[in-house]
């Protein structure tokens, strides 16, 4: 089974002078646990992140441009994240196809590029409210993924992130989580035979320390994208501490 992987998604959240004090507050008091932590932060603090964050804990960014340089103003390639330390990048979140109108397509050639330049893209999928009650969820996410992975590698990360648990304190249950992450294990293991194996799946929605343990105790889930919970460094503690 792949290491669980926390990865704590800011969002728009902390300038560089307040990432760097959450990074020594976290020097201070993380001690080490079972799971690989990683931040993604606005691209403009990972230089004073990198610097600053307790040795082993990664660093990555929140998008990536789908092209490689050039005339693309306001975009950040992915060799400019690689410059500055950054291991990891997330696609596809549904706060940017919703708001910014990524496709399918966008995403996986986001995806695409990050890896040709050596980042390991997160791709996040999930249904919204409207899928959930019709019960559809599986079908929906599974042709996200389908879209979101086309000529992508398996040196990926998939995030099941359900829309109307983020942000909104209602969590999956581990059930919830489960029954997608081992759908989504299917479909890798039809399009990447065993690789899919070490693929880690993980599950993002209103996780904190008190539900991370049971979520993550799951088969297929291999960790968590965390939004608010990840902004205060108790909170970080108390969920690494929680997977140990
Ligand atoms: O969108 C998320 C992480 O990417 C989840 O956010 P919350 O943990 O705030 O629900």
């Amino acid at each position: 089974m792949p290491q669980n992987l926390l990865a704590l998604n800011w969002k728009m959240n902390k300038t560089p002078a307040e990432a760097r004090a959450w990074a020594e507050e976290l020097r201070e008091k993380l001690e080490p646990g079972e799971a690989e932590l990683a931040v993604m932060a606005p691209s403009i603090t990972l230089p004073s992140l990198a610097a600053h964050l307790p040795p082993g804990v990664a660093l990555g960014a929140q998008d990536v441009s789908k092209h490689e340089s050039g005339a693309y103003t306001g975009e950040i390639s992915a060799a400019m994240l690689v410059d500055v330390g950054a291991k990891y990048v997330v696609v596809g979140h549904s706060e940017r196809r919703e708001y910014h109108g990524e496709t399918d397509a966008d995403v996986a050639a986001k995806a695409k590029q990050a890896q040709a330049n050596g980042l390991i893209p997160i791709v996040c999928v999930g249904e919204g409210l409207d899928v959930r009650e019709k019960g559809e969820q599986v079908a929906y996410t599974l042709k996200q993924l389908e879209g979101s992975l086309s000529g992508v590698g398996p040196d990926v990360v998939v995030a099941y992130e359900p829309v109307w648990a983020i942000g909104t304190g209602k969590t999956a249950t581990a059930d919830d989580a489960e029954e997608l992450a081992a759908a989504i294990r299917d479909a890798l293991t039809e399009r990447y035979g065993s690789d899919a194996d070490g693929i880690r799946i993980l599950y993002g929605g209103s996780v904190k320390a008190d539900n991370i343990a049971s979520i993550c105790g799951q088969p297929n889930v291999n960790g968590a994208l965390v939004g608010g919970a990840s902004l205060k460094v108790p909170d970080v503690v108390g969920m690494n501490d929680a997977l140990k």
